[in-house]
Protein backbone atom coordinates (compact mmCIF):
# COMPACT_ATOMS: atom_id res chain seq x y z
CA UNK A 1 0.00 0.00 0.00
CA UNK A 2 1.46 3.43 -0.96
CA UNK A 3 1.70 5.88 1.74
CA UNK A 4 -0.59 8.95 1.55
CA UNK A 5 1.07 12.17 1.41
CA UNK A 6 -2.14 14.57 2.08
CA UNK A 7 -2.80 18.09 1.25
CA UNK A 8 -1.79 19.84 4.58
CA UNK A 9 -4.15 23.20 4.78
CA UNK A 10 -3.77 26.14 7.49
CA UNK A 11 -7.20 27.17 8.57
CA UNK A 12 -5.26 30.32 9.86
CA UNK A 13 -1.72 31.23 10.48
CA UNK A 14 -0.63 34.14 12.24
CA UNK A 15 2.95 35.43 11.91
CA UNK A 16 3.50 36.53 15.40
CA UNK A 17 7.68 37.71 15.56
CA UNK A 18 10.93 36.42 13.81
CA UNK A 19 13.58 34.47 15.26
CA UNK A 20 17.41 35.75 15.27
CA UNK A 21 17.75 32.78 12.42
CA UNK A 22 15.18 34.74 10.14
CA UNK A 23 12.89 32.01 10.81
CA UNK A 24 9.36 32.73 11.71
CA UNK A 25 7.08 32.19 14.83
CA UNK A 26 3.69 30.95 13.59
CA UNK A 27 0.35 31.09 14.95
CA UNK A 28 -1.59 27.71 12.75
CA UNK A 29 -4.66 25.47 12.62
CA UNK A 30 -3.30 22.99 10.32
CA UNK A 31 -5.46 20.13 8.95
CA UNK A 32 -5.32 17.62 5.94
CA UNK A 33 -7.52 17.16 3.05
CA UNK A 34 -8.63 13.71 1.79
CA UNK A 35 -6.44 14.65 -1.74
CA UNK A 36 -2.43 14.13 -1.66
CA UNK A 37 0.46 12.66 -3.10
CA UNK A 38 1.65 9.11 -2.58
CA UNK A 39 4.78 7.49 -1.73
CA UNK A 40 5.48 3.99 -2.59
CA UNK A 41 8.72 2.19 -1.64
CA UNK A 42 10.46 -0.85 -2.66
CA UNK A 43 13.29 -2.91 -1.65
CA UNK A 44 16.62 -1.88 -3.94
CA UNK A 45 20.17 -2.09 -3.34
CA UNK A 46 20.42 1.48 -4.04
CA UNK A 47 17.90 4.99 -3.37
CA UNK A 48 16.16 5.79 -6.37
CA UNK A 49 13.31 8.04 -7.05
CA UNK A 50 10.94 7.68 -9.99
CA UNK A 51 7.88 10.54 -10.68
CA UNK A 52 4.18 9.72 -12.05
CA UNK A 53 1.02 11.66 -11.91
CA UNK A 54 -0.75 14.74 -13.08
CA UNK A 55 1.71 17.16 -11.33
CA UNK A 56 5.13 15.26 -12.15
CA UNK A 57 5.89 17.67 -14.76
CA UNK A 58 7.07 20.24 -12.57
CA UNK A 59 9.50 18.00 -10.35
CA UNK A 60 12.90 16.24 -11.48
CA UNK A 61 13.48 13.35 -9.83
CA UNK A 62 17.01 15.43 -8.48
CA UNK A 63 19.06 14.75 -5.53
CA UNK A 64 17.50 17.08 -4.20
CA UNK A 65 13.58 16.01 -4.15
CA UNK A 66 12.33 16.16 -0.32
CA UNK A 67 11.63 12.44 -0.66
CA UNK A 68 14.99 12.12 -1.45
CA UNK A 69 16.20 14.39 1.44
CA UNK A 70 13.97 12.43 3.72
CA UNK A 71 15.61 9.02 2.91
CA UNK A 72 18.95 10.24 3.39
CA UNK A 73 18.34 11.76 6.70
CA UNK A 74 16.85 8.77 8.24
CA UNK A 75 19.20 6.58 7.07
CA UNK A 76 21.52 8.73 8.51
CA UNK A 77 19.93 9.16 11.93
CA UNK A 78 19.47 5.60 11.84
CA UNK A 79 22.68 4.36 11.07
CA UNK A 80 21.59 2.13 8.07
CA UNK A 81 22.37 2.10 4.92
CA UNK A 82 20.02 4.55 2.37
CA UNK A 83 18.41 1.53 0.22
CA UNK A 84 15.41 1.48 -1.42
CA UNK A 85 13.03 2.37 -4.78
CA UNK A 86 10.86 5.48 -4.03
CA UNK A 87 7.51 6.05 -6.34
CA UNK A 88 6.03 9.20 -6.01
CA UNK A 89 2.75 10.10 -7.56
CA UNK A 90 2.63 13.90 -7.44
CA UNK A 91 -1.39 15.40 -7.78
CA UNK A 92 -0.32 18.32 -5.16
CA UNK A 93 0.76 21.54 -7.29
CA UNK A 94 4.51 22.18 -6.44
CA UNK A 95 5.42 25.37 -4.50
CA UNK A 96 1.32 25.95 -3.56
CA UNK A 97 1.17 26.57 -0.08
CA UNK A 98 -0.27 23.12 0.60
CA UNK A 99 3.13 21.51 1.99
CA UNK A 100 3.58 19.40 -1.21
CA UNK A 101 7.06 18.96 -0.58
CA UNK A 102 6.75 18.27 3.28
CA UNK A 103 4.19 16.09 2.80
CA UNK A 104 6.55 13.77 0.82
CA UNK A 105 9.19 14.08 3.52
CA UNK A 106 7.02 13.19 6.01
CA UNK A 107 5.34 10.24 3.95
CA UNK A 108 9.12 9.23 3.42
CA UNK A 109 10.05 9.19 6.96
CA UNK A 110 7.01 6.74 7.97
CA UNK A 111 6.97 4.73 4.94
CA UNK A 112 11.02 4.12 4.87
CA UNK A 113 11.02 3.41 8.86
CA UNK A 114 8.71 0.28 7.80
CA UNK A 115 10.27 -0.48 5.34
CA UNK A 116 13.75 -0.66 7.24
CA UNK A 117 12.47 -1.52 10.17
CA UNK A 118 13.67 1.52 11.78
CA UNK A 119 12.45 1.69 15.59
CA UNK A 120 13.45 5.78 16.31
CA UNK A 121 11.64 7.30 19.16
CA UNK A 122 8.69 9.78 17.92
CA UNK A 123 10.96 13.00 19.72
CA UNK A 124 13.92 11.71 17.61
CA UNK A 125 11.83 11.16 14.16
CA UNK A 126 10.03 15.04 14.49
CA UNK A 127 13.23 16.03 15.06
CA UNK A 128 14.33 14.31 11.49
CA UNK A 129 11.35 15.60 10.00
CA UNK A 130 12.40 19.83 10.91
CA UNK A 131 15.68 19.27 10.05
CA UNK A 132 13.75 18.95 6.91
CA UNK A 133 11.28 21.80 6.84
CA UNK A 134 9.24 23.54 9.19
CA UNK A 135 6.02 21.82 8.07
CA UNK A 136 7.50 18.53 8.00
CA UNK A 137 7.00 17.39 11.73
CA UNK A 138 3.06 18.41 11.31
CA UNK A 139 2.83 16.34 8.26
CA UNK A 140 4.65 13.64 9.77
CA UNK A 141 1.62 13.10 12.26
CA UNK A 142 -0.97 14.22 9.30
CA UNK A 143 -3.67 14.67 11.92
CA UNK A 144 -5.18 18.31 12.90
CA UNK A 145 -2.86 20.13 15.05
CA UNK A 146 -2.81 23.51 16.21
CA UNK A 147 1.65 24.32 15.26
CA UNK A 148 3.66 27.43 17.01
CA UNK A 149 7.01 27.91 16.79
CA UNK A 150 8.24 27.96 13.81
CA UNK A 151 6.42 24.69 13.31
CA UNK A 152 7.87 22.40 16.09
CA UNK A 153 5.61 23.01 18.80
CA UNK A 154 2.54 21.21 18.40
CA UNK A 155 -0.53 20.63 20.54
CA UNK A 156 -4.15 19.41 19.71
CA UNK A 157 -6.44 21.04 17.64
CA UNK A 158 -9.66 22.03 18.89
CA UNK A 159 -12.42 19.22 18.56
CA UNK A 160 -13.28 19.94 14.58
CA UNK A 161 -17.25 19.38 13.12
CA UNK A 162 -17.77 17.58 9.76
CA UNK A 163 -17.34 19.77 6.72
CA UNK A 164 -16.07 20.58 3.05
CA UNK A 165 -13.22 22.08 1.56
CA UNK A 166 -12.71 23.59 -1.86
CA UNK A 167 -9.18 24.38 -2.73
CA UNK A 168 -8.33 26.16 -5.98
CA UNK A 169 -4.21 27.86 -7.10
CA UNK A 170 -4.20 29.77 -10.11
CA UNK A 171 -1.45 27.97 -11.10
CA UNK A 172 1.27 30.33 -10.07
CA UNK A 173 4.22 29.07 -7.94
CA UNK A 174 5.05 31.19 -5.13
CA UNK A 175 8.65 30.85 -3.49
CA UNK A 176 7.79 30.84 0.58
CA UNK A 177 10.91 33.06 1.49
CA UNK A 178 9.72 35.35 -1.09
CA UNK A 179 6.00 35.95 0.87
CA UNK A 180 8.00 36.03 4.24
CA UNK A 181 10.15 38.61 2.81
CA UNK A 182 7.23 40.40 1.55
CA UNK A 183 5.77 40.69 5.07
CA UNK A 184 8.32 43.34 5.78
CA UNK A 185 7.56 42.87 10.01
CA UNK A 186 4.41 43.38 10.50
CA UNK A 187 3.29 40.76 12.99
CA UNK A 188 0.27 40.06 15.12
CA UNK A 189 -0.86 38.44 18.29
CA UNK A 190 -1.43 35.10 19.22
CA UNK A 191 -4.84 33.40 18.77
CA UNK A 192 -7.16 32.22 21.35
CA UNK A 193 -9.20 28.83 20.31
CA UNK A 194 -12.08 27.24 22.03
CA UNK A 195 -11.64 23.46 23.05
CA UNK A 196 -13.85 22.69 19.98
CA UNK A 197 -16.56 23.62 17.64
CA UNK A 198 -20.29 22.38 17.30
CA UNK A 199 -20.32 22.67 13.42
CA UNK A 200 -19.09 24.46 10.37
CA UNK A 201 -20.52 27.77 10.92
CA UNK A 202 -19.57 28.42 14.38
CA UNK A 203 -15.77 27.06 13.32
CA UNK A 204 -16.23 29.16 10.46
CA UNK A 205 -17.27 32.67 12.56
CA UNK A 206 -14.48 32.19 14.97
CA UNK A 207 -11.83 31.68 12.17
CA UNK A 208 -12.94 34.74 10.46
CA UNK A 209 -12.11 36.67 13.61
CA UNK A 210 -8.51 35.44 12.68
CA UNK A 211 -5.92 35.96 9.43
CA UNK A 212 -3.68 34.50 7.52
CA UNK A 213 -1.43 36.97 7.62
CA UNK A 214 0.78 35.69 4.61
CA UNK A 215 -2.33 36.99 2.39
CA UNK A 216 -1.85 40.23 1.78
CA UNK A 217 1.65 39.76 1.07
CA UNK A 218 1.39 37.06 -1.22
CA UNK A 219 -1.57 39.19 -3.44
CA UNK A 220 1.30 41.73 -3.57
CA UNK A 221 3.28 38.94 -5.23
CA UNK A 222 0.72 37.26 -7.40
CA UNK A 223 -2.46 39.43 -7.48
CA UNK A 224 -4.34 35.93 -8.96
CA UNK A 225 -4.50 35.13 -5.56
CA UNK A 226 -7.13 37.16 -4.70
CA UNK A 227 -9.03 36.20 -8.12
CA UNK A 228 -9.14 32.87 -6.52
CA UNK A 229 -10.22 34.51 -3.21
CA UNK A 230 -12.98 36.05 -4.81
CA UNK A 231 -14.08 33.07 -6.65
CA UNK A 232 -14.08 30.97 -3.42
CA UNK A 233 -16.23 34.00 -1.71
CA UNK A 234 -19.26 33.76 -4.38
CA UNK A 235 -19.60 30.14 -4.43
CA UNK A 236 -22.99 29.02 -3.26
CA UNK A 237 -22.87 27.84 0.57
CA UNK A 238 -18.65 29.27 1.07
CA UNK A 239 -18.56 29.73 4.74
CA UNK A 240 -15.07 31.40 4.29
CA UNK A 241 -12.03 31.43 1.73
CA UNK A 242 -9.02 32.12 2.38
CA UNK A 243 -5.05 31.49 1.31
CA UNK A 244 -2.86 28.24 3.00
CA UNK A 245 0.27 29.04 3.93
CA UNK A 246 2.49 30.86 1.40
CA UNK A 247 -0.40 30.49 -1.30
CA UNK A 248 -0.43 31.00 -3.71
CA UNK A 249 -3.75 28.13 -2.85
CA UNK A 250 -6.44 29.30 -1.29
CA UNK A 251 -9.64 26.90 0.15
CA UNK A 252 -13.12 27.80 1.22
CA UNK A 253 -14.65 25.88 3.80
CA UNK A 254 -18.23 24.62 2.89
CA UNK A 255 -20.94 23.03 4.71
CA UNK A 256 -20.11 19.26 3.74
CA UNK A 257 -17.96 17.26 1.30
CA UNK A 258 -20.45 16.76 -1.37
CA UNK A 259 -21.29 20.46 -1.63
CA UNK A 260 -17.11 21.02 -2.00
CA UNK A 261 -17.26 18.80 -4.75
CA UNK A 262 -19.56 20.22 -6.81
CA UNK A 263 -18.91 23.61 -6.10
CA UNK A 264 -14.96 22.77 -6.90
CA UNK A 265 -16.44 21.62 -10.58
CA UNK A 266 -17.49 24.99 -11.45
CA UNK A 267 -14.38 27.06 -11.14
CA UNK A 268 -12.14 28.29 -13.75
CA UNK A 269 -10.92 24.59 -15.86
CA UNK A 270 -7.38 26.78 -16.15
CA UNK A 271 -7.05 26.35 -11.94
CA UNK A 272 -6.02 23.13 -10.06
CA UNK A 273 -9.22 22.78 -8.36
CA UNK A 274 -10.39 19.97 -5.70
CA UNK A 275 -13.21 19.45 -3.40
CA UNK A 276 -14.05 16.83 -0.46
CA UNK A 277 -13.55 16.58 2.86
CA UNK A 278 -10.94 16.05 5.65
CA UNK A 279 -7.92 13.36 5.44
CA UNK A 280 -9.27 9.76 6.53
CA UNK A 281 -8.13 7.53 7.64
CA UNK A 282 -5.30 8.51 9.49
CA UNK A 283 -2.01 7.32 8.70
CA UNK A 284 -0.95 4.79 11.71
CA UNK A 285 0.84 6.22 14.68
CA UNK A 286 4.39 5.61 14.08
C1 LIG B 1 4.23 28.98 5.79
C2 LIG B 1 4.00 27.52 6.10
O1 LIG B 1 3.55 26.83 4.94
C3 LIG B 1 2.90 27.37 7.15
O2 LIG B 1 2.46 26.05 7.32
C4 LIG B 1 5.25 26.83 6.58
O3 LIG B 1 5.71 27.40 7.77
C5 LIG B 1 6.37 26.74 5.57
O4 LIG B 1 7.01 25.53 5.86
P1 LIG B 1 8.11 24.89 4.87
O5 LIG B 1 7.70 25.06 3.45
O6 LIG B 1 8.37 23.49 5.38
O7 LIG B 1 9.28 25.85 5.16
P2 LIG B 1 10.85 25.62 5.09
O8 LIG B 1 11.19 24.82 3.89
O9 LIG B 1 11.34 25.19 6.44
O10 LIG B 1 11.30 27.13 4.90
C6 LIG B 1 11.30 27.81 3.67
C7 LIG B 1 11.57 29.26 3.96
O11 LIG B 1 10.39 29.90 4.50
C8 LIG B 1 10.69 30.81 5.51
N1 LIG B 1 10.09 30.36 6.78
C9 LIG B 1 9.53 29.13 6.87
C10 LIG B 1 8.91 28.72 8.04
C11 LIG B 1 8.90 29.63 9.13
N2 LIG B 1 8.33 29.30 10.29
N3 LIG B 1 9.46 30.85 9.01
C12 LIG B 1 10.03 31.23 7.84
O12 LIG B 1 10.52 32.35 7.75
C13 LIG B 1 12.20 30.89 5.57
O13 LIG B 1 12.60 31.93 4.71
C14 LIG B 1 12.63 29.55 5.00
O14 LIG B 1 13.91 29.61 4.42
N1 LIG C 1 8.62 16.14 -3.51
C1 LIG C 1 8.51 17.46 -3.70
N2 LIG C 1 7.31 18.03 -3.90
C2 LIG C 1 7.18 19.37 -4.08
N3 LIG C 1 8.22 20.21 -4.09
C3 LIG C 1 9.44 19.71 -3.87
C4 LIG C 1 9.64 18.32 -3.69
N4 LIG C 1 10.94 18.12 -3.51
C5 LIG C 1 11.53 19.31 -3.60
N5 LIG C 1 10.66 20.28 -3.83
C6 LIG C 1 10.95 21.73 -3.93
O1 LIG C 1 10.41 22.36 -2.76
C7 LIG C 1 9.81 23.62 -3.08
C8 LIG C 1 8.57 23.82 -2.20
O2 LIG C 1 7.58 22.95 -2.62
P1 LIG C 1 6.23 22.61 -1.84
O3 LIG C 1 5.29 22.08 -2.87
O4 LIG C 1 6.49 21.79 -0.65
O5 LIG C 1 5.83 24.07 -1.39
P2 LIG C 1 4.61 24.59 -0.59
O6 LIG C 1 3.39 23.86 -1.04
O7 LIG C 1 4.62 26.09 -0.71
O8 LIG C 1 4.92 24.14 0.87
P3 LIG C 1 4.61 24.88 2.24
O9 LIG C 1 3.13 25.02 2.33
O10 LIG C 1 5.16 23.84 3.19
O11 LIG C 1 5.36 26.16 2.19
C9 LIG C 1 9.49 23.56 -4.57
O12 LIG C 1 9.87 24.77 -5.17
C10 LIG C 1 10.26 22.38 -5.12
O13 LIG C 1 11.27 22.77 -6.03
Amino acid sequence: MPESAPAKLNLFLQVTGRRPDGYHLLDSLVVFADIGDALDAAPAEALSLTLDGPEAGALAAEPDNLALRAARALADAADVAPQAALRLTKRLPVASGIGGGSADAAAALRVLARLWNLRLPADRMREIALSLGADVPVCLASVPHRMRGVGEVLSAAPALPAFGLVLANPRVALSTPSVFRALAGRYSGAAALPAGWDDAHAMAADLARLANDLEAPAIAICPAVAEVLAALRALPGALLARMSGSGATCFAIMPDAESAARAAASLPAAWWRWGGGLARPAPAPL
